[in-house]
């Protein structure tokens, strides 16, 4: 069979069975324990993701054009930071929007987040830019919520879904959803590289130790961009000044930032200084 066939042929497979089962006891550290909490979560949850929906590609036009693009992130406390501020979702977005922000990541994850569906509701509501669940997709479910939800895109993170990462992010584009995926290391960017990823994020944080360098993104953009990859390549996680955004500006097509935002006090505000040329 020739290898287009044999991918045809796992794709019908899915469909009847649905996606690969994920091997999340591998997976190490703070990361770990969310995810295994996430998976118990949606344990009892139906795979069955409804409807395909068309491709809609509001994110990825949102971070695709000239400059930086800003993400600015609706996050309330992390496991880094503990409580970060009480922020109200809606009001918080649309001041990012006002700041400048092209798109909204709107956390979903409730335990050490404190996130929720209708935080995304609300931001989805409140603002015109495109939205991204973010949160750590360990069943298909969560990829048919996001999109009932609105949001425009799904985080999918290769250190959770390994193998697995093609069939999810084949999942959400059947869904009409943008995904966002996510590496830290050469080896993830060589998997989100061959599963076709449109839109893959470079976190400087290791969601394993939490431990924060921002040469990580600087040096996988380029590695993504050296192998041939044509997508928006977006910078994740520790920017707080001008300054440091100054490694990734005529590299990455978006930031992707929240707790230096978030906890700012002045979002609008925060938002401008931040993107503010130097
Ligand atoms: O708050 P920061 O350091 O600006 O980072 C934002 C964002 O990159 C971070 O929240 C993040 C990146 N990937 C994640 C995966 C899950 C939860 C959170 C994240």
């Amino acid at each position: 069979m020739r290898p287009h066939a044999l991918a045809g042929a796992a794709r019908i497979l899915r469909r009847m069975t649905g996606l690969p089962k994920l091997n999340l006891e591998s997976v190490p550290g703070v990361l770990g324990r969310i995810v295994a909490e996430r998976a118990a979560d949606y344990a009892d949850v139906s795979a069955d993701v409804g409807p395909a929906r068309p491709a809609a590609r509001r994110f990825e036009a949102a971070l695709a054009g000239p400059g930086l693009a800003l993400i600015a992130e609706v996050k309330r406390a992390s496991p880094s930071q503990g409580a970060i501020a009480l922020l109200d979702p809606a009001q918080a977005a649309r001041a990012y929007e006002v700041g400048g922000a092209a798109a909204i990541s709107c956390l979903t994850e409730p335990r050490h987040f404190d996130g929720n569906a209708q935080a995304l509701l609300d931001v989805v509501a409140a603002v015109d830019v495109p939205v991204l669940r973010k949160d750590f997709v360990v069943h298909p479910a969560m990829l048919r919520e996001a999109a009932e939800w609105g949001a425009s895109a799904a985080l999918l993170m290769v250190s959770v879904l390994h193998d697995a990462t093609g069939a999810y992010l084949e999942t959400a584009h059947t869904l009409g959803l943008d995904a966002l995926v996510e590496v830290h290391s050469e080896r993830e960017l060589d998997i989100a590289l061959e599963c076709g990823a449109r839109i893959i994020g470079v976190n400087n944080r290791d969601l394993t130790t939490l431990h924060i360098d921002l040469n990580v993104s600087p040096r996988l953009i380029r590695r993504a961009r050296d192998a041939g990859f044509a997508g928006v390549l977006v910078a994740e996680s520790g920017y707080r000044t001008p300054a440091d955004l100054d490694t990734v500006r005529e590299l990455a097509d978006a930031v992707l930032v929240g707790t230096s935002l978030a906890g700012s006090g002045d979002l609008t505000r925060a938002a401008r200084d931040l993107m503010a040329p130097t």
